[in-house]
């Protein structure tokens, strides 16, 4: 099996990335070693992005966001650029790393007022950053307004000015940004929407910072990559055989419902399953069979003839949801697969027939959870189904971040919160947010696909936050793999490049 970094990406959040700060100052670096550091490396990420002379013009906030602008403006001028900079407030106000900035600029500041986007090449953003602690209003809204609305491109200091770092919420208006550099690690507003649209492409540098900061900050939010769970991510053994690699069971809708099941063990079988039924109402049976080639298909007409085949102890893994219909036929299922602490992940009508009383799912999940000594359950709700059973979460506005963390905690299940910034959040309060994905995944049946490489982790044994997050990874990859013109069809296909390149990926770390 190949090995990987032991340790995520972390994602910081604002107050951790000041906690880092502060330990590294501790250990003798200085704050304006920081800020000098991170205004060199915006200059120059600006002068790839404009041709001399510019002109450029850096927006200045009143705190060290506005610092690295200053440093930033200063270096620019250096390098022979046409640099004017425009400040929020007054300028002599400013204090600490910040005011050593401003006086290192050295020239004329001009107030934001007197800004007029269109005059210039290049805007640098440096209003606001992790430092935003209300929303943009008055005249700083109007200029971030101003400055969209033309065409110059916006190079965003940090965050573009507006977005939230630990949740990408707009806190009333936010710059657009053509590129957004920052320093060290990301931030979940990166990677969340919508910050991550509004950050274009995202740049990060180091600037001094010791990497062994994390292990006191102990980050509990990660990109989903395979730094990740890489490691723990089941291979086929040199010498095993078809049962080491589990059995997973898909369990079908009625005749008329047949595709979603046919989805997710194609799926299944693709992502490593060692064996796929899909256990089928005595109606489709023919309907799978015309169909299915390696993988099997198993009568399977209700409670008293699922709860016969569970006593077979290789089924290890289910799906339950797609296609099957809601109701109380779907809830007795998932209470005796969770009843035999058998993996399940619930999608689609498995999750809305909890809506209720989705407590009951909770209790079957926490008691599963015991008997097995670790997480059973598999949610893969889109924000519609999360509403369903946490009404009261799905209210708080924007925050996906921290609304699958406590549903996860909640629910004593892994969450994966589906949508273009897909989260993953387990129990213990992990998260990892994914990157990977293209806008042609918002396409019939492709949820029914990611439940079936999920479902095929599970069953070779991998623990369910790590199988969750490499299914919700590769079904991403697979969609970039293939390109536009997807279909749901078309994402198990191309698992074998997939794998491939990850393989590849996991030799090289
Ligand atoms: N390790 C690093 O990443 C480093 C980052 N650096 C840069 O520092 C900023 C963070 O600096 P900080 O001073 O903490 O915060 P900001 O500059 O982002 O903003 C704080 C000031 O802005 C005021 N504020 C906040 N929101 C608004 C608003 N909506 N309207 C008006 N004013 C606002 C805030 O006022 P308060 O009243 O809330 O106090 C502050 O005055 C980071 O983003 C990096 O760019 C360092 O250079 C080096 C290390
Ligand atoms: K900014």
């Amino acid at each position: 099996m190949p090995t990987c970094a032991p340790i995520g990406t972390a994602l910081l959040t604002p107050t951790e990335m000041a906690e880092a700060d502060r330990l590294t100052i501790e250990s003798g670096i200085s704050g304006w070693q920081l800020m000098s550091a991170a205004g060199r490396a915006v200059a120059g990420v600006a002068a790839e992005m404009v041709a001399l002379p510019g002109p450029v013009a850096c927006l200045a906030g009143p705190g060290n966001n506005g610092g690295d602008a200053y440093v930033a403006a200063a270096n620019l001028r250096e390098q022979g650029f046409a640099v004017r900079v425009f400040a929020l407030g007054d300028p002599e106000r400013l204090a600490g790393d910040a005011a050593f900035a401003r006086a290192a600029w050295n020239a004329e500041i001009e107030p934001l007022a007197a800004f007029e986007a269109d005059q210039f090449s290049l805007i640098i953003d440096g209003l606001f950053g992790a430092g935003l602690s209300r929303a943009l209003d008055g005249e700083v809204a109007n200029c971030v307004e101003r400055a969209n609305a033309c065409r110059t491109p916006i190079l965003s200091i940090d965050l573009p000015s507006g977005v939230a770092g630990d949740s990408g919420v707009v806190l009333g208006t936010a710059f657009k940004a053509r590129r957004t550099i920052s320093f060290f690690r990301a931030k979940p507003g990166h990677r969340l929407e919508p910050g991550r649209s509004l950050c274009g492409e995202i740049t990060i540098r180091p600037i001094g910072i010791l990497p062994d900061v994390l292990q006191t900050i102990r980050p509990r939010t990660f990109d989903n990559d395979p730094n990740l769970w890489g490691r723990a991510l089941r291979w086929p053994a040199d010498a095993g055989h078809k049962y080491d690699r589990g059995h997973a069971v898909i369990l079908s809708g009625g005749a008329s419902k047949t595709g979603a099941a046919r989805l997710a063990a194609n799926a299944a079988l693709r992502a490593g399953a060692g064996l796929v039924t899909v256990f089928s109402p005595a109606s489709a049976v023919l309907v799978h069979a015309a169909h299915l080639t390696a993988a099997m298909i198993k009568r399977c007409e209700g409670a008293s003839e699922l709860d016969t085949h569970l006593a077979d102890e290789r089924l290890n893994a289910f799906v339950l949801g797609p296609g099957f219909g809601v109701g109380a036929k779907a809830r007795d299922a998932a209470r005796l697969i969770l009843e035999k602490a058998r993996a399940l992940v619930l999608d689609a009508d498995g999750i809305t027939s909890y809506a209720d009383d989705p407590r009951a799912l909770f209790a079957l999940a926490r008691e599963a959870g015991k008997k097995a000594s670790e997480t059973r359950l598999v949610m893969t709700p889109h924000a519609g189904e999360f509403k369903r059973l946490f009404p009261d979460l799905a209210s708080s506005e924007g925050a996906k971040l921290e609304q699958a963390r406590e549903a996860a905690a909640r629910a004593h299940s892994i969450v994966v919160l589906k949508g273009r910034d897909t989260v993953i959040a387990e129990p213990g309060g992990r998260a990892a947010i994914n990157s990977t994905g293209t806008p042609w995944l918002a396409t019939a049946g492709t949820g029914d696909v990611l439940t079936g490489m999920i479902v095929a982790q599970l069953a070779q044994g991998t623990p369910a936050f790590e199988a969750a997050c490499a299914g919700v990874w590769m079904h991403g990859k697979a969609a970039e793999a293939f390109g536009p013109g997807l279909i749901a069809e078309d994402l198990a296909p191309m698992l074998p490049k997939v794998f491939g390149d990850l393989a590849r990926l996991m030799d090289e770390t």
